[in-house]
């Protein structure tokens, strides 16, 4: 039994049964516990959820998106990810470029009313083909704003005029200063970060290195326990990974601390669901050896073997 996933579930049925029912900005409604943990000892395997499918390709393609310093969907979708497509499908429905039918929330709605759902699926379809396909309307639109991959590779540095490279800064400082207690990744800029289609919501990262081992703490201020959680526990132990082979350091743990965990009203189905299955063994993470830079992964340097799960189960995602 996998001690990684006993600590998720054990903290779904938390969330469920103590959870204060709030309200939410998405006014979909939640049950929220605030102020999580929970620990991931990567040498136990790897943390990826076994009692339901996640789409681990989703999770690399986002991470080397983020890695690229890139905050605009276009890569995503050319790796047919769509994670991300509301937002920015929201501001495009919301200005004065729009001239389709009225998209008031559409999250909300196309899970209520089929006929709409139509129409927004299509408006979406139109969407996504524009950002690929239209240079002019996906530097327009296509833009998440100053999050996650802009604020890691290209903090602006208002001294010089220039950027931080946050990334590059820490992987010199892991292998030349391991030891250092300021091995900070930062993604909230109050300047911008608030104005953003999504505020950033893992916003603090904190390396660690003791006796060959590298961890990384996350703090993630807000967490959708069943749809988003998941992937970011995948995605951190994966960039973990990632920065332990490109320093020569073993893999330690993932500490994910979670400000507003959160389930919400329309996932509690499914969640209970997924508390009655059974648990798998954790599948392994294998990265090319050969790759010898962070930012020289490509999805094929990365893969996942001996995942054993049980069905994906699918849910709205709260816009
Ligand atoms: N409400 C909400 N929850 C989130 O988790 C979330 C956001 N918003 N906004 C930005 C990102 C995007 N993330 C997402 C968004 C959707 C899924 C999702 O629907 N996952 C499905 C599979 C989707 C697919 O196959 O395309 C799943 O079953 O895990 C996961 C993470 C995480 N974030
Ligand atoms: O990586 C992510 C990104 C987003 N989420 C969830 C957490 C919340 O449910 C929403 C964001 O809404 P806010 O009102 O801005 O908190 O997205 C996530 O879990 N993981």
């Amino acid at each position: 039994m996998s001690q990684n996933e006993a600590q998720y579930l054990n903290l779904a049925k938390k969330i469920l049964t103590e959870g204060h029912e709030k309200m939410d900005r998405t006014k979909t409604g939640t049950r929220s516990l605030f102020g999580a943990q929970m620990r991931f000892d990567l040498n136990e395997g790897f943390p990826l959820l076994t009692t339901k499918k996640v789409f681990f390709g989703l999770i690399k393609s986002e991470l080397l998106w983020f890695l690229r310093g890139d905050n605009n969907i276009r890569f995503l979708l050319q790796h047919h990810n769509h994670i991300w497509d509301e937002w920015p499908f929201k501001k495009w429905v919301q200005s004065s470029d729009y001239t389709g039918p009225d998209m008031t929330d559409f999250g909300l709605r196309a899970q209520n009313d089929p006929i709409f759902a139509a129409q927004y699926n299509e408006q979406k379809q139109i969407f996504t083909d524009r950002i690929l396909n239209d240079d002019a309307f996906n530097q327009k639109f296509g833009n998440i704003g100053d999050v996650y991959g802009k604020l890691w590779r290209s903090w602006p540095d208002n001294q010089d005029d220039g950027v931080v490279d946050q990334i590059s800064r820490l992987m010199s400082e892991i292998k030349n200063n391991p030891n250092s207690r300021r091995l900070i990744l930062t993604a909230w800029n109050p300047e911008t970060t608030p104005f953003a289609a999504l505020p950033s919501c893992h916003v603090l990262s904190q390396f660690y290195v003791a006796d060959g081992k590298l961890s990384l703490q996350m703090y993630q201020r807000s967490g959708d326990f069943f749809l988003g959680v998941p992937f970011n526990i995948a995605s951190y132990s994966l960039l973990l990974s990632m920065v332990a082979a490109q320093t020569g350091l073993q893999v330690g743990e993932f500490i994910h601390t979670i400000g507003d965990a959160h389930i919400y009203s329309n996932h509690i189905e499914q969640i209970s669901e997924q508390l009655t299955r059974p648990m798998h063994e954790l599948p392994t993470l294998k990265l090319n050896p050969q790759v010898k830079s962070i930012f020289d992964y490509h999805m094929a340097d990365i893969k996942i073997e001996n995942y054993i799960h049980e069905d994906p189960i699918k849910a709205p995602v709260a816009v």
